[in-house]
């Protein structure tokens, strides 16, 4: 079977900074994959070349076996952007944000046919938001906004699923909702790659995770992810032992 996400040995410099160096990475259909790292490790940077919006200098990126390109153009791909990479001033409702997951679908014209209205009113209830819907998106809290991007990316029918650190800044009952949601779809066979700072919370929501720090430095179960000595690695963290020593 062809692998939801395979990155293999991605390089990329924004001009002379290093921002990811042989990433290689595959996430199998149905999985939820955590991607931690500290401020500056690339996180970003690898979301925006698996969706294709940032060209790696070597190295390819494929998503269920075609280029980011094609799979972002037929809505395969589902993205929640950090918060700094968004104009919430922009004049669009909520319900608008949700409809533009619809895009792909709806052709040249963009007018919505009662298909498209029923997926968004459905994505809006999913993620909590109906009685939101026709405020201006900048007019929500965190949390709130990034419901509003996960049911874009619900109402898109996306089967694969990235997510920029969608806990940041976020409301518990948001955290909840999300991390919900984020399971039921890879429960229904999606496929779902987010980064997060909460690692008290990664195992409750992720099957495995990735240590990025410029390269991949570790890819397995979230236990074996969290192990101090490989959080130190990512982190540039000195472990301390229970006698006090250091490693
Ligand atoms: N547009 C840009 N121009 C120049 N350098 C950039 C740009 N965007 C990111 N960088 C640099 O590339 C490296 C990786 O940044 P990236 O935003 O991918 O990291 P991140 O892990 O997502 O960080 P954070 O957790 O702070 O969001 C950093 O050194 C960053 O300063």
């Amino acid at each position: 079977m062809t692998d939801a996400i395979r990155v293999k040995d991605v390089t990329f410099h924004y001009g002379e900074v290093l921002a990811l160096r042989d990433v290689s990475l595959t996430v199998a259909h149905g999985r939820v994959c955590g991607l931690i790292g500290m401020n500056g490790s690339g996180k970003s940077t690898l979301f925006k070349t698996i969706m294709g919006l940032v060209e790696p200098d070597t190295g390819t990126v494929t998503i269920d076996g075609r280029s980011p390109s094609s799979a972002r153009g037929s809505g395969v791909i589902g993205y929640v952007p950090q918060s700094e990479d968004v104009d919430w001033s922009f004049p669009l409702t909520v319900r608008d944000v949700v409809m533009m997951g619809r895009y792909s679908r709806m052709g040249f014209t963009r007018r919505p046919r009662r298909a498209d209205r029923d997926a968004v009113e459905h994505a809006l209830e999913r993620v909590e938001l109906t009685d939101l819907a026709d405020r201006q998106i900048g007019q929500l809290s965190g949390g709130q906004k990034k419901r509003a991007f996960v049911a874009r990316g619900i109402a898109q029918g996306a089967t694969i699923l990235l997510l920029d650190e969608p806990f940041a800044g976020v409301d518990k009952r948001s955290e909840a909702t999300i991390t919900r949601l984020l399971r039921e779809s890879a429960a229904g066979g999606a496929t779902v790659l987010v980064s997060t700072h909460d690692l008290h919370a990664l195992p409750q929501l992720a099957d495995e995770a990735v240590l990025l720090m410029h390269t991949v430095l570790m890819h397995g179960s979230c236990d074996e992810v969290l192990l101090p000595e490989n959080l130190a690695r990512a982190f540039g963290l000195d472990v301390m032992e229970p006698d006090g020593s250091h490693r």
